[in-house]
């Protein structure tokens, strides 16, 4: 009964990475009890662990295996308040006869979690409170609100993110892997050296697992950004303003979005410059752009066998990436690993850059190797390319049909006008300029960056499969 019923939960989350591929959940184990639940609540999290009968690309396994977080709130009677949350009933062996829900989607349940990380701030000497085997862990300066309710946001991704009120956000890490979450080590080290362009954390969750002798990053708690605007929502209404005027170009128009674009570009060199005073700096030699290269051009072999389509554009690609062989190295540096506009959010004191976790889909070990920060800043100019042609496509705001040659050249004038300005700002702000090494290495980036979105397309989106290929056709 539970093991359906789990199974489901699964099978259906939005934040389940391996939808479509064979896999069966072949164990859940109970890892900790939130503390002080009220009489007929109990709150346990329990992992799932998930065997894959084919192992994903790459890994070179038989099978392999993937641990996912559940949070379950357990009550001894019914709760019609959150049937949206039901997961189902069965008699636990701690707890005795349950109706069990997703506790994400419960308030009562979320503000243990709120409890339990104030608690672990009453002693300023010993930020950690210690519950068997989980570890609440606080940062210094800011009182929790207690009395905030818990609403969890409706567009969760990769994993999934409470709000408590106006004052603190959790991300609950859905996939867990035993060792460093990059994304509470860096937002520590970000916070610490007070950068202004990320939200500040206020504290984490660890599971000290005895079983396996290892730690597991569980959750991350940190500032809730009150006014905060999705950079990616912000540039499509950008695109609209500028479809909307037939007569106006890019500079003219009320929702010119140039002076955005130049701001991200001074707070990614900002995050970069912290970043690369509180992480290791690697000078590596010409053997390690060889290197890059090679990894690059195994990424092109994979990709030609998901997308066929990539075959016209293959050469001009290879050739791309073999000039990386005549650089004499590459700088290396903790970077953000995934940059988009998604990924980015505008308040009224500037922009912040959320989610430093690095693609999810791929390997801890490979998320936490330094890289070079034209990768970040390849992965933003992508974006300014995808903003107009998802507009284009789209067609909202605008009469399509008669106008596709005014919009095919609004869109290039929209996402080289945003282009220059963020990669220009970004440049200026690093002091030095952009020479033919790192113009290689940022062209190598952006054809890696669109091999690697034909692919990502190809499987989740088929129908924006055209957006990496024109980006390809428009180069050519
Ligand atoms: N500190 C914050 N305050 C307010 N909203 C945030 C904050 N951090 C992230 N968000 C919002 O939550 C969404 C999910 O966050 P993200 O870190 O990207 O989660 P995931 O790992 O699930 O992709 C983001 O798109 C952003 O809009
Ligand atoms: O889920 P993640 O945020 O880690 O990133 C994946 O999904 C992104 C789409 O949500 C995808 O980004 C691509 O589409 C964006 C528009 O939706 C665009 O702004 C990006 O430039 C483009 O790469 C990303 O590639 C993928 O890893």
């Amino acid at each position: 009964m539970k093991h359906d019923a789990l199974r489901n939960l699964i099978a259906e989350a939005r934040w389940f990475g391996g939808k479509g591929r064979d896999w069966s959940l072949t164990g859940v184990r109970r890892v900790g009890e939130l503390p002080d639940a009220p009489d007929g609540l109990r709150v346990a999290i329990e992992l799932a662990e998930l065997t894959f009968a084919n192992p994903s690309t790459g890994s070179g396994q038989a099978a392999e295996t993937e641990l996912y977080q559940l949070p379950l709130a357990y009550y001894s009677e019914p709760q019609d308040r959150i049937g949206h949350a039901w997961v189902g009933e069965w008699d636990d062996e701690d707890f005795g006869r349950s109706f069990v829900y997703d506790a994400l989607h419960d308030r009562e349940s979320m503000a243990l979690w709120l409890a339990a990380f104030a608690t672990a701030g009453l002693d300023s000497a010993r930020p950690t409170d210690v519950r068997g085997q989980l570890a609440f862990h606080r940062v210094p300066g800011h009182d929790l609100d207690l009395e905030a309710h818990s609403t969890l946001f409706s567009g969760e991704q990769s994993n999934s993110s409470v709000a408590f009120g106006e004052d603190s956000l959790m991300k609950v890490f859905r996939k867990v892997t035993p060792g460093v979450n990059p994304d509470i080590a860096i937002h520590q080290v970000l916070t610490e050296a007070g950068s202004s362009h990320v939200a500040a954390l206020y504290g984490w969750l660890d599971l000290v697992d005895d079983e396996t002798n290892t730690t597991i990053q569980l959750a991350m708690l940190q500032q809730f950004l009150r006014t905060a605007s999705d950079g990616w929502d912000l540039a499509l209404a950008s695109v609209r303003n500028l479809f909307a005027e037939a007569d106006l170009h890019a500079d003219e128009v009320g929702g010119d979005f140039a002076g955005e674009a130049a701001r991200l570009g001074v707070a990614l060199a900002e995050v970069h410059a912290d970043l690369a005073a509180h992480f290791p700096v690697e000078q590596r030699d010409g053997a390690a752009t060889g290197d890059l290269a090679s990894a690059m051009e195994g990424r092109l072999d994979a990709a030609l066998d998901v997308v066929p389509d990539l075959a016209r554009y293959e050469a001009g690609l290879r050739a791309t990436f073999a000039r990386l062989r005549d650089l004499d190295g590459v700088e290396v540096q903790q970077v953000h690993g995934d940059l988009h506009l998604g990924q980015t959010l505008r308040t009224v004191k500037g922009w912040k850059i959320v989610d430093f976790e690095g693609e999810p889909a791929k390997p801890l070990a490979v998320r936490l190797q330094p890289d070079s920060v034209w990768r970040d800043v390849a992965g933003m100019l992508r974006s300014f390319d995808y903003a107009p042609r998802v507009v284009g496509m789209t067609g909202v705001g605008f009469d399509l049909g008669a106008e596709a040659e005014q919009r095919d050249y609004r869109a290039s004038e929209w996402a080289a006008r945003n282009r220059a300005a963020f990669l220009d700002a970004y440049v200026s702000q690093r002091g030095a300029d952009l020479g033919d090494a790192a113009r290689a290495l940022l062209d190598a980036y952006l054809a890696d960056k669109v091999v690697y979105e034909a692919v990502y397309e190809a499987r989740n989106r088929p129908g924006w499969l055209s957006i990496p290929l024109a980006a390809l056709e428009e180069s050519t």
